[in-house]
């Protein structure tokens, strides 16, 4: 049967991206994290990143494929002063990572957090706090109920992870697909997409409709 008039009602598939930069001191395990999650693996070398390192993951929430478009960002500040900018330009989400061994790794947030603020970037993209290197027991110092304090104190979500610890890899996942299951509940971002294309909103509405329940893992 030919297509009728009715084949423009079908429900129209597009992959929505998600912006989520990874901030915070150099040599706490970002560019770790994020090859876990996009990779699966531990990098054996890393070198500090210089700018930015883009990875991306596509993943798959009530049905709807997302692609998560992770940035890891340069801690060290003459590697990144030219690219702050363009860290915080439309981003969707924030992940903020210390080191659990390096408490000036922890101290430090208060700055980042102030940086990120003063790219007016806004309120309603989420934000997470990461302690990093969780598999080094012996030497920690920052303990979790100060990170918990921290985390609550600024509304954000705490998660305890290890880049290396393969058995730690599903939390590393949950840190990614959390954010991405919260921007996805988010009208917002939708709005953001029908300005861009108009008339194909109420289609994306549709599928968001048809798919039901939430499977968030938060
Ligand atoms: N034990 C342990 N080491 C880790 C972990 N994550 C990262 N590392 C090590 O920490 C060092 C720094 O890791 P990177 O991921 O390069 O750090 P970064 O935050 O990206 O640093 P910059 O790019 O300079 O901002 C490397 O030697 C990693 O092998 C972890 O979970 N456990
Ligand atoms: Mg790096």
């Amino acid at each position: 049967r030919p297509p009728g008039p009715d084949s423009s009602l079908e429900p129209y598939v597009q992959t929505r991206i998600f912006k989520i930069i990874v901030i915070g001191d150099s040599n706490v395990g970002k560019t770790c994290l994020t090859f876990r999650f996009c990779g699966g693996t531990f990098p054996d070398k890393t070198e500090a990143t210089i700018g930015v390192d883009f990875r991306e993951k596509t993943v798959e929430i009530e049905g709807e494929r997302i692609k998560v478009q992770v940035w890891d960002t340069a801690g060290q500040e003459r590697f990144r002063k030219s690219m702050v900018e363009h860290y915080y330009r439309n981003v969707h989400a924030v992940v903020f990572v210390y080191d659990v061994t390096k408490m000036t790794s922890f101290t430090n947030l208060k700055m980042w957090i102030e940086e990120c603020n003063g790219h007016a970037v806004p309120p309603l993209v989420p934000k997470v706090l990461v302690g990093n290197k969780c598999d080094l027991k012996d030497l920690i110092q920052v303990p979790s109920s100060m990170a918990l304090k921290f985390a609550d104190a600024h509304n954000m979500l705490l998660f305890e992870t290890s880049a290396k610890d393969p058995k730690e890899s599903q939390n590393v996942e949950s840190i990614f697909m959390c954010l991405a299951c919260r921007l996805k509940a988010q009208k917002s971002l939708l709005y953001r997409d029908v300005e861009r294309r108009p008339g194909r909103a109420h289609r994306l509405e549709l599928t968001r409709d048809a798919n039901g329940k939430s499977a968030c893992p938060c």
